[in-house]
Protein backbone atom coordinates (compact mmCIF):
# COMPACT_ATOMS: atom_id res chain seq x y z
CA UNK A 1 0.00 0.00 0.00
CA UNK A 2 2.67 2.56 0.80
CA UNK A 3 4.37 1.49 -2.82
CA UNK A 4 0.73 2.22 -4.58
CA UNK A 5 0.19 5.78 -2.42
CA UNK A 6 3.01 6.89 -3.93
CA UNK A 7 1.47 7.16 -7.35
CA UNK A 8 -1.19 10.33 -7.55
CA UNK A 9 -2.59 9.34 -10.75
CA UNK A 10 -5.84 6.80 -10.24
CA UNK A 11 -4.43 5.52 -13.88
CA UNK A 12 -0.97 4.55 -12.50
CA UNK A 13 -2.31 3.17 -9.25
CA UNK A 14 -4.59 1.00 -11.64
CA UNK A 15 -1.42 -0.25 -13.94
CA UNK A 16 0.29 -0.90 -10.71
CA UNK A 17 -2.80 -2.94 -9.46
CA UNK A 18 -2.60 -4.65 -12.88
CA UNK A 19 0.97 -5.53 -12.40
CA UNK A 20 0.22 -6.62 -9.27
CA UNK A 21 -2.37 -9.00 -10.34
CA UNK A 22 -0.08 -10.39 -13.35
CA UNK A 23 3.04 -10.54 -10.72
CA UNK A 24 1.44 -12.29 -7.35
CA UNK A 25 -2.32 -12.92 -7.53
CA UNK A 26 -2.33 -13.46 -3.72
CA UNK A 27 -1.27 -10.65 -2.82
CA UNK A 28 -3.13 -8.66 -4.90
CA UNK A 29 -5.99 -10.19 -3.28
CA UNK A 30 -5.22 -9.74 0.07
CA UNK A 31 -4.53 -6.21 -0.90
CA UNK A 32 -7.92 -5.25 -2.37
CA UNK A 33 -9.66 -7.41 0.07
CA UNK A 34 -7.74 -5.50 3.33
CA UNK A 35 -8.21 -1.90 1.82
CA UNK A 36 -11.09 -2.35 -0.23
CA UNK A 37 -12.95 1.19 0.11
CA UNK A 38 -9.56 2.75 -1.01
CA UNK A 39 -8.93 0.26 -4.11
CA UNK A 40 -11.85 -0.19 -5.13
CA UNK A 41 -12.22 3.36 -6.94
CA UNK A 42 -8.65 1.99 -8.43
CA UNK A 43 -9.26 -1.44 -10.08
CA UNK A 44 -12.82 -0.52 -10.93
CA UNK A 45 -14.88 2.72 -11.35
CA UNK A 46 -14.07 4.90 -11.92
CA UNK A 47 -10.23 4.80 -12.92
CA UNK A 48 -11.52 0.98 -14.95
CA UNK A 49 -13.46 3.95 -17.17
CA UNK A 50 -10.16 5.99 -18.00
CA UNK A 51 -8.38 2.13 -18.27
CA UNK A 52 -10.33 1.02 -21.04
CA UNK A 53 -10.41 4.43 -23.05
CA UNK A 54 -6.47 3.78 -22.63
CA UNK A 55 -6.00 0.16 -22.89
CA UNK A 56 -4.32 -0.41 -26.16
CA UNK A 57 -1.50 2.16 -24.79
CA UNK A 58 -1.07 0.85 -21.86
CA UNK A 59 -1.44 -2.51 -22.70
CA UNK A 60 0.76 -5.55 -20.83
CA UNK A 61 -0.55 -8.70 -21.14
CA UNK A 62 -3.88 -10.31 -22.52
CA UNK A 63 -5.24 -10.76 -18.83
CA UNK A 64 -8.95 -12.16 -20.65
CA UNK A 65 -9.59 -13.94 -23.36
CA UNK A 66 -10.08 -12.42 -26.90
CA UNK A 67 -12.78 -14.12 -29.20
CA UNK A 68 -12.75 -12.08 -32.64
CA UNK A 69 -15.11 -12.69 -36.01
CA UNK A 70 -12.12 -14.17 -37.28
CA UNK A 71 -12.39 -17.27 -34.97
CA UNK A 72 -16.12 -17.70 -36.31
CA UNK A 73 -16.27 -21.98 -36.70
CA UNK A 74 -13.20 -22.33 -33.78
CA UNK A 75 -14.76 -20.61 -31.11
CA UNK A 76 -14.81 -24.27 -28.93
CA UNK A 77 -10.87 -24.75 -29.54
CA UNK A 78 -10.33 -20.86 -28.57
CA UNK A 79 -12.07 -21.97 -25.32
CA UNK A 80 -10.00 -24.59 -24.77
CA UNK A 81 -6.80 -22.22 -25.42
CA UNK A 82 -7.45 -20.82 -21.81
CA UNK A 83 -5.21 -22.33 -18.89
CA UNK A 84 -8.09 -23.35 -16.67
CA UNK A 85 -10.57 -26.07 -17.30
CA UNK A 86 -12.88 -25.58 -13.92
CA UNK A 87 -13.97 -22.35 -14.87
CA UNK A 88 -17.40 -21.09 -12.86
CA UNK A 89 -17.80 -17.66 -13.90
CA UNK A 90 -17.13 -15.40 -17.20
CA UNK A 91 -18.21 -12.27 -17.79
CA UNK A 92 -18.60 -11.42 -21.24
CA UNK A 93 -18.69 -7.81 -22.96
CA UNK A 94 -18.01 -6.49 -27.03
CA UNK A 95 -17.45 -3.20 -25.72
CA UNK A 96 -20.16 -2.06 -27.47
CA UNK A 97 -21.64 -0.09 -24.69
CA UNK A 98 -18.59 0.84 -21.83
CA UNK A 99 -19.94 2.56 -18.57
CA UNK A 100 -20.87 5.71 -20.24
CA UNK A 101 -18.32 6.01 -22.37
CA UNK A 102 -19.47 4.54 -25.25
CA UNK A 103 -18.33 2.49 -28.09
CA UNK A 104 -14.52 0.92 -26.61
CA UNK A 105 -14.27 -1.75 -28.69
CA UNK A 106 -12.15 -4.55 -27.65
CA UNK A 107 -10.52 -2.26 -25.19
CA UNK A 108 -13.23 -3.02 -23.14
CA UNK A 109 -11.43 -5.95 -22.10
CA UNK A 110 -10.80 -3.84 -18.80
CA UNK A 111 -14.38 -4.44 -17.41
CA UNK A 112 -14.74 -7.66 -17.15
CA UNK A 113 -11.12 -8.25 -15.89
CA UNK A 114 -12.43 -5.44 -13.00
CA UNK A 115 -15.77 -7.32 -12.86
CA UNK A 116 -14.01 -10.79 -12.56
CA UNK A 117 -11.27 -9.62 -9.56
CA UNK A 118 -14.75 -7.98 -7.38
CA UNK A 119 -16.25 -11.37 -8.21
CA UNK A 120 -12.75 -13.26 -6.64
CA UNK A 121 -12.52 -10.14 -3.68
CA UNK A 122 -16.02 -9.22 -2.42
CA UNK A 123 -17.70 -12.99 -3.21
CA UNK A 124 -15.27 -15.33 -2.79
CA UNK A 125 -14.96 -17.30 -5.96
CA UNK A 126 -11.40 -18.52 -7.03
CA UNK A 127 -9.75 -16.37 -9.42
CA UNK A 128 -8.89 -19.70 -11.28
CA UNK A 129 -12.70 -19.95 -11.70
CA UNK A 130 -13.54 -16.77 -13.86
CA UNK A 131 -12.65 -16.36 -16.90
CA UNK A 132 -12.78 -12.97 -18.71
CA UNK A 133 -14.34 -12.72 -21.95
CA UNK A 134 -14.42 -9.75 -24.69
CA UNK A 135 -15.72 -10.94 -27.99
CA UNK A 136 -14.69 -8.26 -30.89
CA UNK A 137 -16.65 -7.54 -33.50
CA UNK A 138 -15.31 -5.04 -34.50
CA UNK A 139 -16.12 -1.12 -33.39
CA UNK A 140 -17.88 1.97 -34.27
CA UNK A 141 -15.56 4.38 -32.26
CA UNK A 142 -13.52 6.17 -35.32
CA UNK A 143 -11.33 7.42 -33.05
CA UNK A 144 -9.62 4.21 -31.85
CA UNK A 145 -9.78 2.53 -35.57
CA UNK A 146 -7.57 5.63 -36.47
CA UNK A 147 -5.39 4.83 -33.18
CA UNK A 148 -2.00 2.50 -33.81
CA UNK A 149 -2.28 1.44 -30.67
CA UNK A 150 -5.99 -0.11 -30.90
CA UNK A 151 -5.58 -3.64 -29.73
CA UNK A 152 -8.97 -5.17 -31.56
CA UNK A 153 -10.31 -5.82 -34.76
CA UNK A 154 -10.15 -2.62 -37.32
CA UNK A 155 -13.42 -3.16 -38.86
CA UNK A 156 -16.86 -1.17 -38.04
CA UNK A 157 -18.94 -3.65 -35.88
CA UNK A 158 -20.16 -7.11 -37.43
CA UNK A 159 -24.12 -6.75 -37.09
CA UNK A 160 -27.31 -9.13 -37.84
CA UNK A 161 -27.20 -12.45 -38.50
CA UNK A 162 -22.96 -12.52 -38.97
CA UNK A 163 -23.23 -11.21 -34.86
CA UNK A 164 -26.23 -13.48 -34.22
CA UNK A 165 -24.54 -16.48 -35.26
CA UNK A 166 -20.97 -15.89 -33.31
CA UNK A 167 -22.58 -15.41 -30.43
CA UNK A 168 -24.22 -18.65 -30.54
CA UNK A 169 -21.30 -20.30 -31.53
CA UNK A 170 -19.64 -18.85 -28.02
CA UNK A 171 -23.10 -19.53 -26.38
CA UNK A 172 -23.29 -23.43 -27.31
CA UNK A 173 -19.14 -23.75 -26.64
CA UNK A 174 -19.36 -22.40 -23.41
CA UNK A 175 -21.81 -24.83 -22.21
CA UNK A 176 -20.37 -28.10 -24.08
CA UNK A 177 -16.98 -26.77 -22.30
CA UNK A 178 -18.33 -26.17 -19.00
CA UNK A 179 -21.49 -27.42 -18.23
CA UNK A 180 -24.80 -26.62 -17.44
CA UNK A 181 -23.91 -24.35 -14.29
CA UNK A 182 -21.57 -21.60 -15.80
CA UNK A 183 -22.78 -18.72 -15.41
CA UNK A 184 -22.18 -16.35 -18.15
CA UNK A 185 -22.43 -12.37 -17.35
CA UNK A 186 -23.10 -10.16 -19.93
CA UNK A 187 -21.72 -6.87 -19.30
CA UNK A 188 -21.80 -3.41 -21.23
CA UNK A 189 -23.42 -4.65 -24.17
CA UNK A 190 -25.51 -2.17 -26.29
CA UNK A 191 -28.96 -2.10 -25.44
CA UNK A 192 -30.13 -3.15 -28.96
CA UNK A 193 -27.86 -6.60 -28.44
CA UNK A 194 -28.64 -6.78 -24.27
CA UNK A 195 -32.08 -7.66 -23.92
CA UNK A 196 -32.50 -9.75 -26.90
CA UNK A 197 -29.26 -11.79 -25.70
CA UNK A 198 -30.70 -11.96 -22.03
CA UNK A 199 -34.21 -13.21 -23.29
CA UNK A 200 -32.52 -15.83 -25.90
CA UNK A 201 -30.25 -17.45 -23.68
CA UNK A 202 -32.54 -17.45 -20.29
CA UNK A 203 -33.97 -20.71 -21.21
CA UNK A 204 -31.43 -22.86 -21.76
CA UNK A 205 -27.92 -21.07 -19.81
CA UNK A 206 -27.42 -19.83 -16.50
CA UNK A 207 -27.04 -16.37 -17.74
CA UNK A 208 -27.47 -12.70 -16.04
CA UNK A 209 -27.25 -9.20 -17.34
CA UNK A 210 -25.49 -7.17 -15.04
CA UNK A 211 -26.83 -4.03 -16.46
CA UNK A 212 -30.29 -5.24 -16.47
CA UNK A 213 -30.86 -7.13 -13.69
CA UNK A 214 -27.64 -6.32 -11.04
CA UNK A 215 -28.31 -3.16 -11.05
CA UNK A 216 -32.20 -3.19 -10.53
CA UNK A 217 -31.29 -5.20 -7.92
CA UNK A 218 -28.96 -2.75 -6.45
CA UNK A 219 -31.41 0.16 -6.58
CA UNK A 220 -34.55 -1.68 -4.92
CA UNK A 221 -32.08 -2.65 -2.22
CA UNK A 222 -31.35 1.39 -1.28
CA UNK A 223 -35.05 2.09 -2.01
CA UNK A 224 -35.98 -0.63 0.67
CA UNK A 225 -33.64 0.83 2.64
CA UNK A 226 -34.56 4.61 1.97
CA UNK A 227 -37.77 3.73 3.15
CA UNK A 228 -36.52 3.69 6.77
CA UNK A 229 -35.97 7.16 6.29
CA UNK A 230 -38.60 8.98 4.11
CA UNK A 231 -41.52 6.61 5.28
CA UNK A 232 -44.57 4.68 3.56
CA UNK A 233 -44.49 1.79 1.26
CA UNK A 234 -42.98 1.66 -2.15
CA UNK A 235 -46.30 1.57 -3.41
CA UNK A 236 -46.89 5.17 -2.06
CA UNK A 237 -43.76 6.63 -3.96
CA UNK A 238 -43.47 8.15 -7.78
CA UNK A 239 -40.44 7.51 -9.82
CA UNK A 240 -38.97 9.37 -12.53
CA UNK A 241 -35.78 8.33 -14.41
CA UNK A 242 -33.64 10.15 -16.73
CA UNK A 243 -32.59 7.31 -19.19
CA UNK A 244 -35.03 4.29 -20.30
CA UNK A 245 -32.17 1.51 -21.24
CA UNK A 246 -31.12 -1.29 -19.69
CA UNK A 247 -30.49 0.31 -16.57
CA UNK A 248 -33.58 2.58 -16.10
CA UNK A 249 -36.15 -0.16 -17.52
CA UNK A 250 -34.35 -3.04 -15.49
CA UNK A 251 -34.43 -1.42 -12.63
CA UNK A 252 -38.35 0.32 -13.14
CA UNK A 253 -39.71 -3.67 -13.87
CA UNK A 254 -37.59 -4.91 -10.94
CA UNK A 255 -39.47 -1.93 -8.41
CA UNK A 256 -43.13 -3.01 -10.03
CA UNK A 257 -42.62 -6.07 -9.92
CA UNK A 258 -41.73 -6.01 -5.88
CA UNK A 259 -44.47 -3.44 -5.79
CA UNK A 260 -46.99 -6.30 -7.00
CA UNK A 261 -45.96 -8.62 -4.81
CA UNK A 262 -46.50 -6.72 -1.91
CA UNK A 263 -50.05 -5.40 -3.14
CA UNK A 264 -51.06 -7.91 -5.21
CA UNK A 265 -51.87 -5.72 -7.76
CA UNK A 266 -51.46 -6.85 -11.44
CA UNK A 267 -47.70 -5.81 -12.85
CA UNK A 268 -49.58 -3.38 -15.68
CA UNK A 269 -51.00 -1.19 -12.45
CA UNK A 270 -47.80 -1.05 -10.46
CA UNK A 271 -45.89 -0.11 -13.46
CA UNK A 272 -48.31 3.37 -13.38
CA UNK A 273 -46.11 4.62 -10.87
CA UNK A 274 -42.86 4.47 -12.85
CA UNK A 275 -42.35 7.14 -15.69
CA UNK A 276 -39.19 7.09 -17.64
CA UNK A 277 -37.64 10.05 -19.64
CA UNK A 278 -35.06 9.27 -22.74
CA UNK A 279 -32.69 11.40 -25.29
CA UNK A 280 -36.60 12.80 -26.92
CA UNK A 281 -38.57 13.30 -23.58
CA UNK A 282 -41.20 11.75 -21.25
CA UNK A 283 -42.45 8.41 -22.92
CA UNK A 284 -45.73 8.79 -23.40
CA UNK A 285 -48.58 6.60 -24.83
CA UNK A 286 -48.66 8.97 -28.56
CA UNK A 287 -44.82 7.31 -28.98
CA UNK A 288 -45.37 4.23 -28.43
CA UNK A 289 -45.84 3.09 -32.36
CA UNK A 290 -41.94 4.14 -32.48
CA UNK A 291 -40.38 3.14 -28.96
CA UNK A 292 -37.95 0.15 -28.64
CA UNK A 293 -39.54 -2.77 -27.33
CA UNK A 294 -38.41 -2.53 -23.75
CA UNK A 295 -40.04 1.06 -23.70
CA UNK A 296 -43.13 0.01 -24.60
CA UNK A 297 -44.55 -1.11 -20.98
CA UNK A 298 -44.35 2.50 -19.80
CA UNK A 299 -46.26 4.48 -22.37
CA UNK A 300 -48.11 5.91 -19.85
CA UNK A 301 -51.03 8.61 -21.09
CA UNK A 302 -49.79 11.94 -20.44
CA UNK A 303 -49.22 14.78 -22.87
CA UNK A 304 -45.97 14.94 -24.52
CA UNK A 305 -43.06 16.49 -22.27
CA UNK A 306 -39.56 17.48 -23.81
CA UNK A 307 -37.19 18.20 -20.80
CA UNK A 308 -36.49 16.62 -17.48
CA UNK A 309 -37.36 20.07 -15.59
CA UNK A 310 -40.74 20.20 -17.08
CA UNK A 311 -41.36 16.49 -16.52
CA UNK A 312 -40.48 16.61 -12.83
CA UNK A 313 -42.51 19.34 -12.43
CA UNK A 314 -45.50 17.78 -14.22
CA UNK A 315 -45.05 13.96 -12.60
CA UNK A 316 -44.13 15.34 -8.98
CA UNK A 317 -42.01 12.18 -8.41
CA UNK A 318 -40.39 11.41 -4.72
CA UNK A 319 -37.85 9.35 -6.27
CA UNK A 320 -35.32 10.60 -9.24
CA UNK A 321 -32.82 7.67 -10.86
CA UNK A 322 -30.29 8.76 -13.49
CA UNK A 323 -29.82 6.10 -15.97
CA UNK A 324 -29.02 7.92 -18.89
CA UNK A 325 -24.72 8.09 -19.51
CA UNK A 326 -24.88 11.65 -19.21
CA UNK A 327 -23.24 13.55 -16.99
CA UNK A 328 -24.32 17.27 -15.17
CA UNK A 329 -27.96 16.39 -16.85
CA UNK A 330 -29.60 16.85 -12.88
CA UNK A 331 -29.17 20.50 -12.67
CA UNK A 332 -29.49 22.93 -10.29
CA UNK A 333 -33.08 23.51 -11.10
CA UNK A 334 -34.19 19.62 -11.27
CA UNK A 335 -32.55 19.15 -7.79
CA UNK A 336 -34.84 22.21 -6.63
CA UNK A 337 -37.69 21.36 -8.09
CA UNK A 338 -36.84 17.86 -6.37
CA UNK A 339 -36.63 19.85 -2.93
CA UNK A 340 -39.47 21.70 -3.63
CA UNK A 341 -41.81 18.98 -4.29
CA UNK A 342 -40.18 16.73 -1.38
CA UNK A 343 -39.30 16.83 2.38
CA UNK A 344 -36.43 14.03 1.48
CA UNK A 345 -35.96 13.51 -1.86
CA UNK A 346 -34.64 10.68 -2.89
CA UNK A 347 -31.68 11.17 -5.93
CA UNK A 348 -29.91 8.93 -7.55
CA UNK A 349 -27.58 9.32 -9.96
CA UNK A 350 -26.59 6.00 -11.14
CA UNK A 351 -24.17 6.62 -13.95
CA UNK A 352 -20.61 6.14 -14.38
CA UNK A 353 -17.90 7.07 -14.23
CA UNK A 354 -17.62 10.38 -12.29
CA UNK A 355 -17.72 11.87 -15.44
CA UNK A 356 -21.00 10.97 -16.48
CA UNK A 357 -22.77 11.32 -13.36
CA UNK A 358 -26.14 12.93 -13.38
CA UNK A 359 -24.89 15.47 -10.30
CA UNK A 360 -22.21 15.38 -7.46
CA UNK A 361 -22.84 14.63 -4.26
CA UNK A 362 -22.11 17.94 -2.83
CA UNK A 363 -24.94 19.45 -5.54
CA UNK A 364 -27.41 16.86 -4.54
CA UNK A 365 -26.76 17.82 -1.11
CA UNK A 366 -26.58 21.71 -1.40
CA UNK A 367 -29.06 22.31 -4.25
CA UNK A 368 -31.40 20.29 -1.82
CA UNK A 369 -30.57 22.59 1.39
CA UNK A 370 -29.46 19.41 3.03
CA UNK A 371 -32.56 17.34 2.31
CA UNK A 372 -31.62 15.04 -0.38
CA UNK A 373 -31.09 11.37 0.07
CA UNK A 374 -28.20 10.21 -2.13
CA UNK A 375 -26.37 8.04 -3.75
CA UNK A 376 -24.13 7.31 -6.87
CA UNK A 377 -23.31 4.60 -9.33
CA UNK A 378 -19.14 5.83 -8.88
CA UNK A 379 -18.03 7.02 -5.53
CA UNK A 380 -18.17 10.67 -3.97
CA UNK A 381 -16.77 11.71 -0.71
CA UNK A 382 -18.51 12.59 2.50
CA UNK A 383 -20.16 16.09 1.62
CA UNK A 384 -20.13 18.41 5.29
CA UNK A 385 -23.63 20.82 5.14
CA UNK A 386 -24.43 23.20 7.45
CA UNK A 387 -21.99 21.41 10.46
CA UNK A 388 -23.88 18.39 9.48
CA UNK A 389 -21.65 15.59 7.40
CA UNK A 390 -23.77 13.45 4.72
CA UNK A 391 -22.17 9.99 3.30
CA UNK A 392 -23.07 9.06 0.15
CA UNK A 393 -24.02 5.34 -0.69
CA UNK A 394 -22.79 3.81 -3.97
CA UNK A 395 -25.36 2.60 -5.70
CA UNK A 396 -23.54 0.06 -7.92
CA UNK A 397 -24.18 -3.73 -9.01
CA UNK A 398 -20.96 -4.30 -7.40
CA UNK A 399 -22.63 -4.43 -3.80
CA UNK A 400 -25.13 -7.65 -5.75
CA UNK A 401 -23.43 -9.64 -8.59
CA UNK A 402 -20.37 -11.05 -6.50
CA UNK A 403 -22.62 -12.56 -3.71
CA UNK A 404 -25.61 -13.44 -6.11
CA UNK A 405 -23.08 -15.18 -7.89
CA UNK A 406 -21.81 -17.04 -5.16
CA UNK A 407 -25.35 -17.72 -4.06
CA UNK A 408 -25.90 -19.32 -7.37
CA UNK A 409 -22.87 -21.41 -7.30
CA UNK A 410 -23.33 -22.84 -3.63
CA UNK A 411 -26.69 -24.30 -4.55
CA UNK A 412 -25.69 -25.44 -8.17
CA UNK A 413 -28.47 -22.98 -9.87
CA UNK A 414 -29.08 -23.79 -13.54
CA UNK A 415 -31.08 -20.88 -13.98
CA UNK A 416 -31.65 -17.01 -12.87
CA UNK A 417 -34.95 -16.19 -11.71
CA UNK A 418 -36.66 -12.71 -10.69
CA UNK A 419 -37.63 -13.68 -7.32
CA UNK A 420 -33.74 -14.22 -6.99
CA UNK A 421 -33.02 -11.01 -7.71
CA UNK A 422 -35.87 -9.53 -5.38
CA UNK A 423 -34.09 -12.13 -2.38
CA UNK A 424 -30.47 -10.26 -2.88
CA UNK A 425 -32.52 -6.73 -2.65
CA UNK A 426 -33.65 -7.87 0.34
CA UNK A 427 -30.64 -9.23 1.73
CA UNK A 428 -28.89 -6.45 1.03
CA UNK A 429 -31.11 -3.77 2.57
CA UNK A 430 -31.58 -5.63 5.73
CA UNK A 431 -27.27 -4.97 5.77
CA UNK A 432 -28.31 -1.33 6.23
CA UNK A 433 -28.02 -0.70 10.07
CA UNK A 434 -29.32 2.77 11.58
CA UNK A 435 -25.81 3.90 11.88
CA UNK A 436 -25.72 3.83 8.26
CA UNK A 437 -29.24 6.06 8.07
CA UNK A 438 -28.58 8.06 10.73
CA UNK A 439 -25.68 9.47 8.18
CA UNK A 440 -28.18 9.62 5.40
CA UNK A 441 -26.49 6.82 3.61
CA UNK A 442 -28.65 4.06 2.31
CA UNK A 443 -26.58 1.58 1.46
CA UNK A 444 -23.83 -0.41 3.92
CA UNK A 445 -19.70 0.46 3.77
CA UNK A 446 -18.26 -1.70 1.53
CA UNK A 447 -15.62 -2.63 4.31
CA UNK A 448 -18.31 -5.59 5.38
CA UNK A 449 -18.62 -6.74 2.01
CA UNK A 450 -17.45 -10.33 2.36
CA UNK A 451 -20.14 -10.53 4.85
CA UNK A 452 -22.87 -9.00 2.78
CA UNK A 453 -22.24 -11.13 -0.20
CA UNK A 454 -22.38 -14.25 1.95
CA UNK A 455 -25.78 -13.17 3.23
CA UNK A 456 -27.18 -12.07 0.03
CA UNK A 457 -25.59 -15.67 -1.77
CA UNK A 458 -27.47 -17.70 1.36
CA UNK A 459 -30.82 -15.46 0.41
CA UNK A 460 -30.12 -15.99 -3.27
CA UNK A 461 -29.24 -19.69 -3.00
CA UNK A 462 -32.46 -20.26 -0.52
CA UNK A 463 -34.93 -19.04 -3.15
CA UNK A 464 -32.81 -21.54 -5.99
CA UNK A 465 -33.66 -24.70 -3.92
CA UNK A 466 -37.28 -23.03 -2.80
CA UNK A 467 -37.86 -22.47 -6.59
CA UNK A 468 -36.43 -26.18 -7.93
CA UNK A 469 -33.86 -24.73 -9.75
CA UNK A 470 -30.76 -25.77 -7.33
CA UNK A 471 -28.65 -28.89 -8.08
CA UNK A 472 -26.59 -28.98 -4.74
CA UNK A 473 -28.31 -31.62 -2.84
CA UNK A 474 -28.77 -31.47 0.02
CA UNK A 475 -29.56 -28.37 0.59
CA UNK A 476 -26.97 -27.06 3.47
CA UNK A 477 -28.80 -26.45 6.60
CA UNK A 478 -26.97 -23.19 7.46
CA UNK A 479 -26.31 -20.98 4.26
CA UNK A 480 -24.69 -18.28 5.10
CA UNK A 481 -21.92 -20.66 6.65
CA UNK A 482 -22.01 -22.57 4.23
CA UNK A 483 -21.37 -19.57 1.72
CA UNK A 484 -18.73 -18.15 3.94
CA UNK A 485 -17.35 -22.11 4.04
CA UNK A 486 -16.53 -21.66 0.49
CA UNK A 487 -15.06 -18.20 -0.29
CA UNK A 488 -11.63 -18.38 -1.34
CA UNK A 489 -9.05 -16.15 1.23
CA UNK A 490 -6.13 -15.05 0.18
CA UNK A 491 -4.34 -16.44 3.04
CA UNK A 492 -1.19 -16.04 4.36
CA UNK A 493 0.24 -19.04 6.62
CA UNK A 494 2.22 -18.28 9.49
CA UNK A 495 5.05 -21.23 9.36
CA UNK A 496 7.33 -19.90 12.23
N1 LIG B 1 -24.56 2.25 -11.01
C1 LIG B 1 -24.62 1.10 -11.62
O1 LIG B 1 -24.50 0.03 -11.02
C2 LIG B 1 -24.85 1.06 -13.09
C3 LIG B 1 -24.76 2.19 -13.83
N2 LIG B 1 -24.98 2.15 -15.17
C4 LIG B 1 -24.79 3.38 -15.92
O2 LIG B 1 -26.01 3.78 -16.48
C5 LIG B 1 -25.74 4.47 -17.69
C6 LIG B 1 -26.68 3.97 -18.75
O3 LIG B 1 -26.46 2.60 -18.99
P1 LIG B 1 -27.51 1.75 -19.84
O4 LIG B 1 -28.86 1.87 -19.29
O5 LIG B 1 -26.95 0.41 -20.01
O6 LIG B 1 -27.42 2.52 -21.24
P2 LIG B 1 -28.43 2.53 -22.43
O7 LIG B 1 -27.69 3.02 -23.59
O8 LIG B 1 -29.16 1.24 -22.50
O9 LIG B 1 -29.52 3.65 -22.00
C7 LIG B 1 -29.25 5.01 -21.93
C8 LIG B 1 -30.57 5.73 -21.88
O10 LIG B 1 -30.32 7.11 -21.62
C9 LIG B 1 -31.02 7.89 -22.56
N3 LIG B 1 -30.34 9.15 -22.78
C10 LIG B 1 -29.16 9.38 -23.38
N4 LIG B 1 -28.88 10.69 -23.39
C11 LIG B 1 -29.91 11.31 -22.79
C12 LIG B 1 -30.22 12.66 -22.50
N5 LIG B 1 -29.39 13.64 -22.81
N6 LIG B 1 -31.40 12.93 -21.89
C13 LIG B 1 -32.25 11.94 -21.58
N7 LIG B 1 -32.00 10.64 -21.80
C14 LIG B 1 -30.85 10.33 -22.41
C15 LIG B 1 -31.09 7.05 -23.81
O11 LIG B 1 -32.14 7.55 -24.62
P3 LIG B 1 -32.52 6.93 -26.05
O12 LIG B 1 -33.09 5.58 -25.73
O13 LIG B 1 -33.53 7.88 -26.58
O14 LIG B 1 -31.25 6.85 -26.83
C16 LIG B 1 -31.35 5.68 -23.20
O15 LIG B 1 -32.73 5.52 -22.94
C17 LIG B 1 -24.26 4.28 -17.98
O16 LIG B 1 -23.58 5.46 -17.65
C18 LIG B 1 -23.83 3.19 -17.05
O17 LIG B 1 -22.51 3.37 -16.60
C19 LIG B 1 -25.32 1.00 -15.82
C20 LIG B 1 -25.40 -0.16 -15.13
C21 LIG B 1 -25.11 -0.23 -13.71
C1 LIG C 1 -21.58 -0.49 -13.03
C2 LIG C 1 -21.87 -0.95 -14.37
O1 LIG C 1 -22.09 -2.13 -14.60
C3 LIG C 1 -21.91 0.01 -15.45
O2 LIG C 1 -21.78 1.20 -15.21
O3 LIG C 1 -22.08 -0.43 -16.59
MG1 LIG D 1 -21.94 -2.61 -16.64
Amino acid sequence: MHNLRQYEVPLQRYMAMMDLQERNERLFYKLLIDNVEELLPVVYTPTVGEACQKYGSIFRRPQGLYISLKEKGKILEVLKNWPERNIQVIVVTDGERILGLGDLGCQGMGIPVGKLSLYTALGGLRPSACLPVTIDVGTNNGKLLNDEFYIGLRQRRATGQEYAELLDEFMTAVKKNYGEKVIVQFEDFANHNAFELLAKYSPTHLVFNDDIQGTASVVLAGLLAALKLVGGTLADHTFLFLGAGEAGTGIAELIALEISKQTNAPLEETRKKIWLVDSKGLIVSSRKGSLQHFKKPWAHDHEPIKGLLDAVKAIKPTVLIGSSGVGKTFTKEVVEAMASINEKPLILALSNPTSQSECTAEEAYTWSEGRAIFASGSPFDPVEYNSRVFVPGQANNAYIFPGFGLGLVISGAIRVHDDMLLAASEALAEQVKQENLDKVLIYPPFSNIRKISANIAAKVAAKAYELGLASRLPRPKDLVKYAESCMYSPLYRSYR
